[in-house]
């Protein structure tokens, strides 16, 4: 039995890995980790888990952590990994962060994007970037799991094949995506209130979205090209959920088969990628609470464009289910083991 240590497990992200592991076959919760919560019933934090886990939350303490539990999973605001790795930790224990500390190589463009300073810069190099899909044997080697960001997970997956086949200008790519409220975490913020997000959507952080420098990362090293990019985000009035709409323009003639054997190339043996039948676009309710990502695409002959979409729930594939995953790899489990859930409808 693996045993978890979850440091900010009264976060949405926190709390979908104690929703997921608590119906995996192989792992236990021994450590609810909080900062504003300890010495209270974790079912106090979360009415969901009455009856179902009964442990109290206890404070961070990575030393007496590492010493307890064979993977810790940090599910907390940027910059708190970072000051809590160092070598002594990670010779005892495997970490998967959910943040964003070692997700970026260069450690100037990190603190540049974040506007924080990093305080583990040795340990970015070994972090392996969590996207099982493409880096699946490399997670198995780790140590150090750098899970990817919600809107990079759904972005990547969605362009991917065609960044990586080289058939897509790269240097005219648009990410758009939308996000469900869940994806700015649980801690108080007049921006997230009920009447300021319901009934109206709005883009943010446009041209300055941190995800930006995590995405062009990615694309670049798929299609070995420097990825300048442009992505916006728009928060939407639902709880979870994340849609990306991506344009690029082509560099050859292609039909629809053409373009759907790449994405079958990719994802055809991928549990969790499912590329729809042709003009079906993803949807967010279709993959809510599941660990799937749903993607497509469509070819538009006017403009000599493809569009790109994908579908994820920003707290299962794009946080806590993937951290599972690479936690799966770690252990040498399978990689769908306890994520088999299908998605929720209505
Ligand atoms: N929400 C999402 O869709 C996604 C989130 N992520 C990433 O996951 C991480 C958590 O996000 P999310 O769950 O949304 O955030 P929340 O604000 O909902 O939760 C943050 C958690 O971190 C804990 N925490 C905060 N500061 C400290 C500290 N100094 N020491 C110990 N624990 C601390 C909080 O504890 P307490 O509640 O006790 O105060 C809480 O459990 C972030 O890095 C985020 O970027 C990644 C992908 C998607
Ligand atoms: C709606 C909303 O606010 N979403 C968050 C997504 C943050 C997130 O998930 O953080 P990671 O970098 O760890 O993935 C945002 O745009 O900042």
């Amino acid at each position: 039995m693996i045993r978890v240590g979850i440091i900010g497990s009264t976060g949405y992200a926190g709390q979908e890995i104690v929703r997921i592991l608590l119906r995996h076959p192989e792992a236990k919760i021994v450590w609810y980790g909080s900062r504003s919560y300890i010495d209270k019933r974790y079912s106090e934090v979360f009415g969901n888990m009455f009856q179902l886990v009964e442990d109290i939350c206890k404070g961070e303490n990575m030393k007496e952590l590492a010493d307890q539990v064979d993977v810790i999973f940090t599910a907390t605001p940027q910059g708190l990994c970072g000051s809590l790795v160092n070598e002594e930790i990670l010779s005892k224990v495997k970490i998967v962060d959910l943040s964003a500390d070692f997700r970026i190589k260069d450690v100037d463009k990190y603190e540049k994007w974040y506007g924080i300073h990093h305080e583990s810069p040795d340990f970015i190099k070994e972090a392996v970037y969590g996207l099982c899909e493409i880096n699946r044997e490399d997670v198995k080697k780790a140590r150090l799991i750098a899970n990817p960001g919600c809107f990079p997970t759904c972005s990547i997956l969605s362009v991917y094949p065609l960044a990586k086949e080289g058939i897509i200008d790269m240097s005219t790519v648009i990410i758009d995506a939308k996000s469900g409220t869940s994806g700015a975490g649980r801690g108080a913020k007049v921006a997230n209130l009920y009447c300021e997000v319901n009934e109206s959507i709005k883009a943010y952080g446009v041209t300055t979205h941190r995800h930006t420098p995590e995405i062009e990362d990615q694309l670049s090293y798929a299609s070995g090209e420097d990825v300048i990019l442009n992505f916006t985000p728009h928060l939407v009035p639902m709880n979870r959920g994340i849609l990306v709409t991506a344009y690029a323009s082509l560099k050859k003639n292609v039909t629809y088969e053409d373009v759907k054997a790449i994405y079958d190339k990719y994802y055809k043996e991928e549990y969790f990628v499912r590329v729809l039948d042709k003009d079906v676009c993803p949807e967010t309710r279709w993959v809510e609470g599941s660990n799937f990502v749903d993607v497509n695409f469509r070819i538009d002959p006017r403009t000599n464009r493809v569009i790109m979409m994908g579908a994820i729930d920003n707290l299962v594939k794009g946080a806590a289910g993937q951290a599972v995953q690479n936690m799966n790899l770690l252990f040498g489990l399978p990689e769908n083991l306890g994520l088999e859930m299908p998605p929720v409808f209505p």
